[in-house]
C-alpha cells in the first residue's frame, strides 16, 4: 500500500494509473468496519482503491470536536492494508488550505435544514473539501456510506449539478450487533450512554414495523420515533408502551430531529408513496449521533 503526503504524489500515482479504474473513500479516520467496507466496495468495483484520510477543518463549527477528533493513524493503515486498499492520501491542512485559501463550494439546495440546522457551515466544508479531494486524486468512483445520508444527498447533488466526471456510490450502513450505526464517534460514549445509543436504531425498527403493521400517518410515526428516543420505550404488538431490556431507563439526552421525508429532497412529506427516508440526530451528553432508514412507497 502506497502513502503521499503531497498533492503532487497522489497526482502522480492517480495520472501513472489512469488506464484502470479507482475508486476514492474519503475519511476523516479512525476507521472501523463502517469504513474498510467502502475499501471493500471500492476494491469490488474498481481496479484500484485510493483511501484519504484528512480531519478537515471547514466542516466543523465553532466550538466542534475538531481538536479531539479521534486520530488512530496506524490502526487506520494496518486496516486499510488488510481491506486491500492500494493506495492512501494524508493531506495537511497547510496543503488543502494554503495561505490566501477563499473559494468555497455553495452547497446545494438538499444541504438545507437537518444537519445545517445545528451545522450552518458544515456542507460548505464538506462540499468543498470532496470537491478539492475529487481533483487532487482524479477516478472514475467515489464511495460514500448512507449513515451520512444528507452528506450523500449533498455529494451526489454537487457531482450532477458541476457534472462531475466520478460516479458516486452510495454503500450500506454497516452497524453493531446491538443495531448501532457505527461512527467514529461512537468512542466518546460512556456505558451508559452506549446502551442507551442502541435506541436511534430501536426508533428505526418501531417505524418499519408500525408501517408494516398498517400505520401510515406521517405524524403518527414521526411521534412514535420521537417517543421511543425521548422516553427510552418501545410500543409492543398489542400497542402497549414497555421498557427495552438492556436500556437503562429514560432515552437519549436530546433529539435534534426525528423525521420522515422524501429520500431524495429530504423535503417534509404527507403521504408515503415515494421513497421515504427516517432521519434521525440526537445527543448523548455533548455527542451527537446520527442514524436513518430508507423505505419503498407504501400503496
Ligand atoms: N457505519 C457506517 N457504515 C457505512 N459507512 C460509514 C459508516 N460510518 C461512516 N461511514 C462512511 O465513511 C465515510 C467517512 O466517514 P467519517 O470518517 O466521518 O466516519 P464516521 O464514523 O461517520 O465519523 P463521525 O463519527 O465523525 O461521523 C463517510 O462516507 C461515511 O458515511
Ligand atoms: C466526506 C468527508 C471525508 C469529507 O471530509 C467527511 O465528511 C466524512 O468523513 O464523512
Ligand atoms: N461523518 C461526517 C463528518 C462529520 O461529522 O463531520
Amino acid at each position: 500500500m502506497e502513502l503521499f503526503h503531497t498533492p503532487e504524489q497522489a497526482l502522480q500515482w492517480a495520472d501513472a494509473n489512469r488506464d484502470r479504474t479507482v475508486g476514492l473513500v474519503p475519511t476523516m479516520g479512525a476507521l472501523h468496519e463502517g469504513h474498510l467496507s467502502l475499501v471493500r466496495q471500492a476494491k469490488r468495483d474498481c481496479r484500484l482503491c485510493c483511501a484519504t484520510i484528512f480531519v478537515n477543518p471547514t466542516q466543523f463549527a465553532e466550538g466542534e470536536d475538531l481538536g479531539k477528533y479521534p486520530r488512530t493513524l496506524d490502526a487506520d493503515l494496518a486496516g486499510l492494508a488488510d481491506a486491500g486498499c492500494d493506495a492512501v492520501f494524508l493531506p495537511t491542512a497547510e496543503q488543502i488550505y494554503p495561505p490566501g485559501f477563499s473559494t468555497y463550494v455553495q452547497p446545494p439546495q438538499v444541504a438545507s435544514g437537518w444537519e445545517s440546522s445545528s451545522r450552518p457551515t458544515h456542507f460548505r466544508g464538506v462540499a468543498t473539501v470532496v470537491l478539492k479531494l475529487f481533483h487532487l486524486v482524479p477516478t472514475s468512483h467515489a464511495f460514500f456510506g448512507q449513515k451520512d445520508y444528507q452528506q450523500l444527498c449533498v455529494i451526489r447533488a454537487m457531482s450532477r449539478d458541476l457534472n462531475l466526471p466520478v460516479q458516486v456510490v452510495g454503500c450500506p450502513i454497516i452497524r453493531e450487533s446491538d443495531g448501532l450505526a457505527m461512527s467514529s464517534r461512537n468512542r466518546y460514549l460512556d456505558s451508559d450512554q452506549r446502551l442507551r445509543a442502541r435506541l436511534l436504531s430501536l426508533a428505526l425498527a418501531q417505524a418499519d414495523q408500525a408501517i408494516e403493521n398498517g400505520v401510515h400517518d406521517v405524524q403518527a410515526l414521526q411521534q412514535l420515533m420521537t417517543q421511543t428516543l425521548s422516553a427510552g420505550t418501545v410500543v409492543d404488538a398489542g400497542g402497549a408502551t414497555a421498557t427495552v431490556p438492556g436500556i437503562p431507563v429514560g432515552g437519549v439526552d436530546s433529539i435534534d430531529y426525528a423525521v420522515l421525508l422524501d429520500a431524495d429532497t429530504l423535503q417534509p412529506i404527507e403521504h408515503l408513496q415515494q421513497p421515504f427516508v427516517g432521519l434521525i440526530a440526537a445527543r448523548f451528553g455533548s455527542t451527537r449521533l446520527l442514524d436513518n432508514r430508507v423505505w419503498q412507497p407504501v400503496q
